[in-house]
């Protein structure tokens, strides 16, 4: 078998494989004074983003392979040696989890699972008991949190090259789902490849974090990274690190750009910033266009050497090497329809080919602007029933009705974690 069964090399090839996670129990599992801690700016109701997610895997489904994290978690939890270690991983993270005895009950609660419920309770979380007066007064729901946000599979682990970066989350609440990724990419057969995980390197730095959304693969020597609430600068102090380890001569480069911290809809790049094709990007343009205090900073590495300088804008840096990207504005030329399409993921798009994307129909201002740069607007559920095809356009927008989705706090880009695309030809 190959060593490799990942390679992204860009943000744009045609897919061929990516990872998705189908909402569950766990985005209904909170509540109004939960809500902040489990990352989420609003209840959602599981119903509608049942039916709004189906649509959104059908037509992945009906575009490339897709593979479902529960899926291959169960697969991999087949083997009885990495369940046991999985299981004492999890417990040993656990935040509400405190004393040895709580552990232990904990163990074997999740030891006493078959592999398709124990693969759903490590995402869907599982109900604390209440058998002393502790836990019986206790304000908490789950002795295993849920886990509120994994269907953004974006974020816990990026495909970069032909390796696998585990991401360290900002947030404790999204832990686990580093650990969920990282056993299925160190094992499952079908996505097995090298797997490089800060938390393992001998230096690592508590305040080194770093997410999936914030990783942008431009082009197989660029990657463009969000440096705000979710990646620190040790997190890109990382990848530069795993850049020198391409010891080939080769010029490498990591376009940096600062983030607002306020409001939550800046958490990540991709918020901002998505590649559409070999010639397009979209852009929130108060901050990717227009000068602002948030600082560009680009960083070349060549085998052990780094140069890192300050530049005006990642557009502009991204010229310099080669790639001339026409901006498209999110929400249009005016601010106010900006503001509001970007809080609702209007910026983050997914592209499944050059020039071919998927994002969210609410956001009017934005498709209007695609479609004067030339992608046609088509609707996903017209491209599953086959009564449009993707193949007979230049450029295409295919839009998913999303009402509930986006309120979770991400878009297209955000719930999907590509594992392989074929090369493209610049
Ligand atoms: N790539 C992304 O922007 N992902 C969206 C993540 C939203 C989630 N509620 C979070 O705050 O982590």
């Amino acid at each position: 078998m190959e060593a490799s069964q990942t390679k992204v090399y860009s943000e744009i090839g045609k897919l061929q494989g990516v990872i998705l996670h189908t909402p569950g129990s766990e985005v209904e599992n909170m509540t109004p004074g939960t809500a902040e801690r489990a990352l989420y700016s609003d209840i959602l109701s599981l119903d509608v983003v049942t039916k709004e997610y189906k649509v959104f895997k059908d037509l992945l489904g009906k575009l490339t392979k897709t593979y479902q994290v529960k899926e291959l978690l169960a697969d991999v939890l087949s083997d009885s040696s990495l369940r046991s270690e999985l299981i004492s991983k999890v417990c040993e993270m656990e935040d509400n989890v405190k004393f040895p005895t709580q552990r232990k009950r904990l163990q074997k609660r999740l030891e006493e699972l078959d592999t398709k419920a124990l693969a759903t309770a490590l995402i869907e979380g599982l109900p604390l008991e209440k058998n002393n007066l502790t836990d019986f007064v206790s304000d908490e729901r789950f002795v295993l949190r849920p886990l509120h946000n994994f269907f953004f599979t974006r974020d816990a682990s990026v495909s970069v090259y032909d390796k696998v970066l585990i991401c360290n989350m900002a947030n404790d609440v999204r832990d686990r789902e580093s650990l969920v990724m990282q056993t299925i990419f160190e094992n499952h057969p079908e996505v097995k490849t090298t797997v490089c995980n800060p938390l393992s390197s001998p230096d690592f730095d508590k305040n080194l974090n770093i997410e999936g959304g914030d990783v942008l693969i431009a082009r197989d020597d660029i990657l463009i990274i969000g440096n705000g609430t979710r990646t620190s600068t040790q997190g890109v102090d990382y990848m530069i690190e795993m850049l020198k380890t391409y010891n080939d001569g080769k010029e490498r480069h990591i376009i940096v750009q600062e983030l607002p911290s306020t409001p939550e809809s800046f958490i990540h790049m991709d918020m901002v910033f998505t590649l559409l094709d070999k010639n397009k990007c979209m852009t929130y343009s108060p901050l990717l266009l227009k000068p602002s205090r948030y600082r560009t900073i680009h960083i070349t590495v060549q085998g052990d050497k780094v140069k890192i300088q300050q530049k005006e804008s990642v557009i502009k840096t991204l010229k310099e090497l080669g790639m001339d990207l026409e901006p498209v504005t999110c929400g249009g030329s005016d601010l106010w329809h900006q503001e509001r399409e970007q809080w609702h993921s209007g910026a983050n798009f997914f592209a499944f080919a050059p020039g071919k994307i998927i994002g969210y129909r609410r956001n009017n201002y934005t498709a209007e602007e695609l479609n004067k740069h030339g992608f046609e607007i088509l609707k996903a559920e017209d491209v599953i029933s086959g009564k449009v095809n993707v193949d007979d356009y230049e450029r295409c927008l295919v839009t998913l009705s999303g009402s509930e989705l986006p309120r979770g706090g991400g878009g297209a880009r955000c719930m999907t974690m590509p594992v392989r695309r074929d090369a493209v030809n610049w």
